[in-house]
């Protein structure tokens, strides 16, 4: 029996990146697959064929998660196609770098909204619908390394991922009697698109590149595992945790 078989997983922001690999690794562990994502139709397209070819059912629904109303369309419309939702990834986020004295207003508005409110209306809106269900469930929320340690121009992003750390702590707690569990993945330097100019800086690359104990950055698919780990049965009494998925960044001070 696959880890995920008979579950019907939603990740938001899958068209590339994280929330992609997330959704292909809950395809092959057996879910059923609904993805939210923002602009890029022909990527969100080509998630679902690779979620049918590893042979489950999958459905993509665009939206904008700073959207209230994004989320319980994203939901109903889950529930339509495939009668129910076990687990919800709440990845969709931003990060456009910018210093910090002359941070534009919007910048910091749309960041907050995206990263930390748009997860928190997912989750809220998932689950309600796993408590309407009566068989538990479990969120993820894809948190940062820069929910513990800070970065000169993401002084927008470190505080929404910081929240979204928070809120699966937070919901860890209201939740547990609905025997839905509350977990967020912490992951470190990643190549997908949301840093492709910051890293197209080959000094700054190098750089992050010697941070890492394993000696590479991140490739979205290692985090595949730890998401689907955590979605599973295997997790069970897995509540309020935060896994680390940064290569051994974080530790390494010297
Ligand atoms: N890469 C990294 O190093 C790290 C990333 N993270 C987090 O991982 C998550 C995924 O990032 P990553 O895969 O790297 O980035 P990508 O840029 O590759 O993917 C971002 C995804 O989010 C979607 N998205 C963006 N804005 C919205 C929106 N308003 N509504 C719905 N979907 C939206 C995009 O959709 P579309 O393309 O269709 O517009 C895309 O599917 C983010 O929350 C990020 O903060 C955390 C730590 C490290
Ligand atoms: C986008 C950044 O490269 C990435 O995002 C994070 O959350 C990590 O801290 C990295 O800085």
């Amino acid at each position: 029996m696959k880890l995920l078989e008979g579950k019907t997983v939603l990740v938001t922001g899958a068209s590339t990146g994280i929330g992609r690999a997330a959704a292909v690794g809950a395809a092959k562990a057996g879910a059923d697959v609904v993805i939210n994502y923002h602009s890029r139709d022909d990527e969100a397209a080509a998630c679902v064929a690779e979620i049918e070819a590893a042979g489950q059912r999958g459905l993509a629904i665009k939206g904008d998660v700073a959207a209230p109303e994004t989320a319980t369309e994203f939901v109903v419309k889950a529930v339509e196609a495939f009668g129910k939702v076990d687990v919800m990834v709440s990845n969709a986020g931003i990060c456009p770098f910018h210093s910090f004295l002359d941070m534009p207003v919007e910048t910091v508005q749309r960041t907050v909204q995206v990263n930390l409110l748009g997860g928190y209306f997912m989750c809220q809106a998932a689950a309600n619908q796993m408590v309407r269900q009566g068989h538990g469930g479990a969120l993820i929320a894809v948190s940062s390394i820069s929910a513990l340690v800070g970065g000169e121009y993401q002084t927008h992003y470190t505080p929404t991922k910081a929240g979204l750390h928070s809120l699966m702590q937070s919901t860890a707690i209201a939740l547990g009697k609905h025997g839905i569990r509350c977990n967020s993945v912490l992951p470190g330097t990643i190549l997908t698109e949301i840093n492709k100019d910051d890293l197209a800086d080959e000094a700054k690359r190098k750089y992050m590149e010697a941070r890492i104990p394993l000696g590479r950055l991140g490739q979205a698919e290692d985090l595949a595992g730890p998401i689907v780990f955590l979605a599973s049965d295997m997790a069970a009494y897995v509540t309020g945790a935060a896994l680390l998925v940064d290569g051994g960044a974080f530790v390494n001070l010297q």
